[in-house]
């Protein structure tokens, strides 16, 4: 038995870092829109991944930073959970009575080139031989150094707010596994293991974000290159907030579901079954975007990489049957395989 609104209170689920609090603030302020009478709270969850500053792979993957909002949905702690649609995983199975009820509008699913304040670069082909670009992304990583073999890519993890102040060298605070004010994404983190000059892995001479990231900081002045969906094929999802509920929550289900945006859902589907499809773990290079053209007609791109982008599998499918996403993602898919997708993703290697 659901309770009807506004007699309940809604708990919002969100992880912690400035970026996912913005995101809260605005689905809180749409739902005030759909009903001023609406009582929220936001309900801020620390992840396991955001107090782990290593690799994520050697935790179980991106697949942290959905699940503790997911049990705490589970249990009945919160009501809904907002999750960017990017962070969660195509190879893990969906929490058991749980069910995305709304998509919201797409944003900007381009990444951005962001240089250090006041550097004179404004683009990739600007920066110097052998520069040192912060991405923790795989899928940005190959797709760079497709661009630019010479780049020396540094995995840079954490808040926006905190890898920018890592590239203007700005001193951050130190972070520590009991930091109290932002951990999701916070830990600002250069790791040095990882980065091939482990005596500086601060110095950074640019970083490749999310141009949707930034905007919901009020930070989009900091984006110098936009890349070309083309250049850098986006992340399945980006640019997506999806909200999720209890499946037999019945309100908060019907109110979510007048948030929905039946073209984002549309194109998010199409993605997202092209990439369990793949069946690529969380540290694969796949990169997957849907576009609805005129008449609803559907573009579908796809490319799965080597680790250092040399080799490559991709697609470009368009559906002339608009209500049928999944079937094109099953055959962009499809498609990828039969390049030798399997193997780029199990090994690195194409066959
Ligand atoms: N992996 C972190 C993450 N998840 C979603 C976004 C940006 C917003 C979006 O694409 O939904 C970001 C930041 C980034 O990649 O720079």
């Amino acid at each position: 038995m659901s309770t009807a609104f506004p007699a309940r209170e809604l708990r919002i689920g969100t992880r912690t870092s400035p970026m996912a609090l913005a995101q809260t603030a605005r689905v809180t302020q749409l739902l005030h829109q759909l009903d001023p009478r609406l009582r929220t709270v936001a309900v801020p969850v620390r992840t396991e991944a955001d107090l782990w500053h290593g690799e994520l792979s050697g935790i179980g993957g991106k697949g942290l930073f959905v699940k503790a909002l997911d049990v705490r949905l589970q249990s009945g702690d919160i009501d809904l959970a907002l999750h960017c649609l990017k962070d969660v995983p195509g190879d893990v199975p969906f929490r058991a009575g749980l069910v995305v009820a709304a998509h919201l509008e797409r944003a900007d699913v381009r990444d951005v080139l962001v240089v250090p304040e006041h550097s004179a670069v404004r683009r990739l082909d600007d920066l110097p031989p052998g520069a040192r670009v912060g991405t923790a992304s795989v899928r940005r990583r190959a797709q760079l150094l497709r661009i630019r073999p010479d780049l020396r890519i540094v995995p840079v993890r954490g808040a926006v707010g905190t890898r920018l102040d890592l590239l203007d060298g700005r001193p951050t605070a130190p972070t520590t596994h009991t930091n109290t004010t932002d951990t999701t994404d916070t830990t600002d983190f250069a790791d040095p293991a990882a980065s091939t000059e482990p005596s500086s892995p601060a110095h950074l001479d640019a970083l490749v974000l999310a141009s949707a990231g930034l905007a919901r900081l009020g930070l989009s002045h900091r984006a110098r290159q936009i890349f070309e969906i083309e250049e850098v094929l986006p992340a399945v999802g980006a640019g997506v907030l999806s909200l999720e509920c209890r499946r037999d929550d019945s309100a908060v289900a019907a109110l979510l579901e007048q948030l929905n945006h039946e073209p984002t859902l549309t194109e998010a589907t199409a993605e997202r079954v092209m990439l369990q499809g793949l069946r690529g773990h969380c540290n694969s290079p796949i990169a997957g975007y849907c576009v609805t053209g005129p008449g609803g007609r559907l573009s579908l791109r796809g490319r799965v990489f080597s680790p250092d982008g040399a080799a490559f599998a991709q697609v470009h499918l368009c559906s002339d049957a608009p209500h049928d996403p999944a079937a094109l993602g099953a055959h962009a898919a499809t498609e990828l395989l039969s390049q030798g997708a399997r193997s780029l993703i199990d090994t690195g290697i194409p066959l």
